[in-house]
């Protein structure tokens, strides 16, 4: 297996606040990661410094072998490590195929998978709001634009920043299903996550973060199984 994003003792503070404590994580080509963890847990500050928004302050960070530790983050998006915040920030004013024109790109080595019609294909939801602007969708609809403008830029990685957060259950259902649908064509995930069952049918490995520390490793499987840390760490 090729791996594709790791990280070496990850640091990260906000101000004079530690928030990450030397996070060691890799992720390998095709697998879907989960990061799970409580509120403030470090999920966001994580995926915030891999996708170089924050800078890492200690520690190491290689994307396809490259050391990506201080690249900003245009150059680690035109590597191909794409973003998705957990406020997905889609354009509000333009509409939802401008939102997805506007990222079209060829990706690293030249890919070019996905494309408007790939995205019409996979997100029939989309179709029938193509000329509505971003700002008046749902926050599911919102959710499924904002991955779907991600898979523009034909990544390599996608960074998913808590995308069932604050929906409804039917809508979780159908971002779920489309997360599975992309690990199985093969694409590369980190999920930051509260939700492990949401996680159970997409995800093949996790991680479970706490108070900044890498607490917990293995299979998605196998954390489902282990009562004792999901109790400790994930409080269900
Ligand atoms: N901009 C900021 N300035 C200072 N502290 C912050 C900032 N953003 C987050 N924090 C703190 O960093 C810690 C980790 O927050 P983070 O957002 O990474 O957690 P999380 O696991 O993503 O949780 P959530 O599910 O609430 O998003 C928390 O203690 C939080 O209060």
């Amino acid at each position: 297996m090729t791996e594709l994003l790791r990280t070496e003792g990850l640091s990260a503070f906000y101000g004079a606040s530690q928030i990450l404590f030397g996070i060691d994580l890799s992720l390998a080509e095709g697998r879907t990661l989960a990061l799970l963890g409580r509120n403030g847990a470090g999920k966001s500050t994580t995926m915030k410094a891999l996708a170089g928004v924050i800078p890492t302050r200690d520690g190491r960070v290689t994307f396809g072998g490259a050391d990506i530790t201080h690249a900003p983050a245009h150059v680690r998006a035109r590597l191909g490590l794409a973003y998705v915040p957990e406020d997905r920030q889609v354009f509000p004013d333009h509409t939802v195929e401008d939102n997805l024109l506007i990222a079209a790109k060829t990706g690293p080595g030249g890919r070019r998978d996905w494309t408007l019609p790939r995205i019409w294909e996979a997100f029939p939801l989309l179709v029938k709001l193509r000329r509505r602007a971003a700002g008046r969708l749902s926050g599911g609809e919102q959710q499924l634009l904002a991955i779907a403008r991600a898979l523009m830029g034909n990544p390599l990685v996608l960074l998913l920043d808590e995308p069932s957060e604050g929906l409804a259950p039917i809508v979780v259902a159908t971002i779920g299903r489309l997360l599975r649908e992309l690990g199985a064509g093969g694409a590369t995930i980190l999920l930051a996550e509260q939700n492990m069952h949401f996680c159970l049918s997409i995800a093949s490995d996790a991680a479970v973060i706490d108070k900044g520390h890498i607490v917990h490793r293995d299979d998605i499987a196998g954390l489902s199984a282990n009562a004792e840390i999901r109790r400790r760490y994930l409080a269900m």
